[in-house]
């Protein structure tokens, strides 16, 4: 099918959700769901393709992206736009992600080709806020390895006993206090931790007291203070590898990390390393689809 003039082609990339779509109507950040626009979207007179298929020779994305006009996709099944897939994009206007982080575009290449690169603010911090409670809770009371005792039919206290401690009193960090790191101190503070927090951007005064977190300019300042270190800042060209053997050296030993941000942030082989040791004791990655409405 041909767009009619002045209709746009949208094509969309998300996963398939195969038999767990049917199982809840208002699941919809899937193939199945196509985000729930399809009907308005040709109502408006504009033709929608969604597909799964992003990657290799022959893809069905790639039969698109000569002549579509938008493109949306999400961070957890991102169509990795780079700089040959925008010159070959002749009628690109908008790059939309559904979601937050658009580090699967190149977006130097975006720039210099005037293209709208979007994402949906806000979309889904509360959820992602949620889990990095409940992940630093896992790791803090050494929940996994209980877990995995009772799956194999085991019984064995002392081999999660003695390094499952309480959250009160720690300190914990966050590194990026925007719209999720808030959140997350927010929902922190009841639980009375030494709350930190680095950002490029200091707080107004009278939401930093109401949140009960101080302000520290100094990443490297600030790390060595963390029994936990939370990741909420982007993955920029600024903070790729940001965490390398040396900023995760200047951790406490034994220290939890939670990264909600994007893997390439730390060193991988520094993290593995540091796993290894035992100066990292814990590390746990988020990767949060956009939940289903309620
Ligand atoms: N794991 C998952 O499923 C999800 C991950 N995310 C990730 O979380 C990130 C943060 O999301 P939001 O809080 O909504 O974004 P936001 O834009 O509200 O906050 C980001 C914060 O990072 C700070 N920042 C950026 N670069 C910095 C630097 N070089 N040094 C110090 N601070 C810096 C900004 O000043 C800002 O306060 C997203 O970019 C995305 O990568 C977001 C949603 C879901």
């Amino acid at each position: 099918m041909q767009a009619s003039p002045g209709s746009k082609k949208i094509v969309g990339v998300f996963y398939k959700a195969n038999e767990y779509a049917a199982m809840n109507p208002n699941f919809l950040g899937c193939a199945e769901g196509s985000l729930g626009i399809r009907e308005w979207l040709e109502s408006q007179g504009h033709q929608y393709i969604v597909t799964d298929g992003k990657d290799g020779p022959n893809c069905e994305l790639d039969k698109h992206i000569p002549d579509l006009h938008v493109l949306i996709s999400t961070p957890f099944h991102p169509a990795y736009v780079t700089a040959e897939r925008i010159k070959k994009a002749k009628n690109l206007q908008l790059l939309l992600t559904a979601g937050i982080g658009s580090d699967h575009i190149d977006l130097k290449a975006a720039a210099e080709a005037g293209l709208t690169v979007a994402e949906v603010t806000g979309s889904n911090v509360v959820s992602v806020a949620e889990d990095e409670l409940m992940r630093i809770l896992i790791l803090v009371r050494n929940f996994l390895p209980g877990y995995h005792q009772v799956i194999k039919g085991e019984w064995n206290v002392a081999a999660i006993a003695y390094r499952a401690y309480d959250l009160e009193g720690k300190t914990v960090g966050t590194v990026g206090a925007g719209r999720i790191g808030k959140l997350l101190l927010q929902r922190l503070k009841p639980f009375n931790c030494n709350l930190l927090y680095h950002d490029r951007l200091k707080m107004e005064p009278g939401l930093e007291k109401e949140i009960g977190a101080k302000f520290e300019e100094d990443l490297d300042a600030m790390l060595p203070k963390c029994d936990i270190v939370v990741i909420n800042m982007p993955l920029t060209e600024k903070t790729r590898g940001m965490f390398d053997k040396y900023r995760i050296a200047k951790m406490k030993k034994g220290v939890l990390i939670v990264n909600n941000a994007r893997g390439a942030i730390m060193d991988t082989q520094a993290v593995a390393d540091a796993c290894s040791s035992g100066h990292i004791g814990g590390i746990l990655i988020i990767y949060l689809p956009v939940l289903p409405e309620e």
